[in-house]
């Protein structure tokens, strides 16, 4: 081998002394680097098992162990009767549970921790949870996946992403509107922690479901004029108690123009579900139905950006991937495409839980 005259990159120099076997037992040895070294192995191997780990959580799940513990601590003979899982086969998985921190062990009966009741208690974090088998099929071969060789099964569970026909069949939008409204709550309240409406008078939400966030709103701010934009088959099961107080559009985004009239323009987790093309013909349709001063309020899960972090990156990134139609943007990415459509004086707001949602405005200003 020749010698290299290069001067050492020094980043390099660094990854390859970690890396080194023989410095990783010194490190693991010596005083001053021993515990640094013990928690990056931990962190390395919690990231080795972390797809046990989500099965785990799958099986409890879908066993029922979180509402079957609510009313009180039980032994494992009677949840073993309960659920149909083998006594011996069932310990092994509340022992799991118990490691993760879902549940308390005292000899041989079982409670929920704080955890697990708070996952008991989350609105459609258990549903979200049932349908990662998906997620979990699509991602069977990461490779295929990451290279884009593989079919994903979450791109037809969402199929209307693709339209270009607004009539979506009504038992995919009960399925999809299910599932969405049942998270909409916690994204609401983040939303709308972050972000002040006082100043608004008619809030149109654009892709708004069946109505949730809207309905949230009209309980912050009884007096706000509000409107409801969605496809067809969506708004067409927006609730009664709903109906009255919302004014409601039927129409498709990318089609139909906007109705006007509204001074503040909602779009809660609909970007990230479309290409470049579509956010960009979509942010200027927004543009358009916004009079002078009107406001753009934007709200969901974000990548970090260049300073990637787990949620927006390591999970909703890949699954808007798996979708094949939208991508998960950084707030920076997102203002990029709003002042490209026009809007000015674009602002971060800082939300409680960025795996719940991130949050961003922009106003008109012609
Ligand atoms: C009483 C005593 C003594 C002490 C009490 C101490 C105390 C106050 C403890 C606090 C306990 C407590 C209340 C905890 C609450 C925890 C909560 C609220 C946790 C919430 C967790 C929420 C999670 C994990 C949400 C996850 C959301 C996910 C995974 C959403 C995914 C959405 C997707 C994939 C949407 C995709 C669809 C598409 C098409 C891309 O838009
Ligand atoms: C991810 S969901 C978000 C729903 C709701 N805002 C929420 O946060 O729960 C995206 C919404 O955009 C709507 N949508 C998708 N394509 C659309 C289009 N072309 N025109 C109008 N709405 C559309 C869907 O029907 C759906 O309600």
């Amino acid at each position: 081998m020749g010698l290299s005259l290069k001067r050492p990159n020094p980043s390099t120099t660094f990854a390859r002394l970690i890396a080194n076997p023989g410095f990783q037992r010194w490190a693991a040895r010596f005083p001053l680097t021993r515990r640094l070294a013990r928690k990056d192995g931990e962190a390395l191997f919690d990231l080795v098992s972390g797809f046990c780990h989500s099965q785990i959580l799958q099986a409890f799940v879908a066993l029922d162990l979180h509402t079957l513990l609510l009313d009180g601590p039980k032994s494992l003979d009677s949840l073993a009767l309960q659920t149909k899982v083998s006594h011996d086969r069932l310990a092994i998985l509340l022992q799991a549970a118990a490691a993760l921190g879902l549940v308390k062990r005292k000899r041989k009966s079982y409670s929920l921790s704080r955890k697990g009741a708070a996952l008991a208690g989350v609105p459609g974090l258990s549903e979200m949870i049932l349908h990662h088998d998906i997620l979990y099929r699509d991602l069977r071969d990461p490779v295929a996946f990451f290279k884009g060789e593989s079919e994903t099964e979450l791109a037809e569970l969402w199929p209307y992403v693709f339209g270009q026909n607004a009539d979506l069949p009504k038992e995919t939008a009960d399925r999809y509107s299910a599932l969405m409204s049942g998270s909409q709550a916690l994204v609401a309240e983040d939303t709308l922690r972050a972000v002040t409406l006082s100043d608004v008078r008619c809030l149109m939400d654009v892709g708004g479901g069946r109505g949730a966030f809207l309905s949230e709103v009209a309980r912050r701010y009884p007096d706000m004029e509000l409107k409801l934009f969605d496809l067809p088959g969506v708004v067409s099961d927006v609730p009664l108690e709903l109906s009255g107080v919302v004014d409601i559009h039927a129409g498709s985004f990318r089609e139909d123009p906007l109705p006007e009239g509204a001074d503040a323009i909602s779009l809660i987790r609909v970007l990230y579900d479309h290409p470049d093309h579509i956010v960009s013909d979509l942010l200027t349709k927004v543009y358009e139905a916004l009079p002078d001063g009107g406001r753009l309020i934007i709200s969901e899960p974000m990548s970090g950006g260049d300073r990637p972090e787990r949620p927006g990156d390591a999970y909703f990134a890949i699954y808007t991937l798996a979708m094949r139609t939208g991508r998960t943007r950084s707030a920076a990415e997102i203002s990029d495409l709003c002042r490209a459509a026009g809007f000015t004086d674009i602002r971060i707001p800082k939300t409680a839980r960025r795996f719940v949602t991130s949050c961003l405005t922009a106003v008109k200003l012609s």
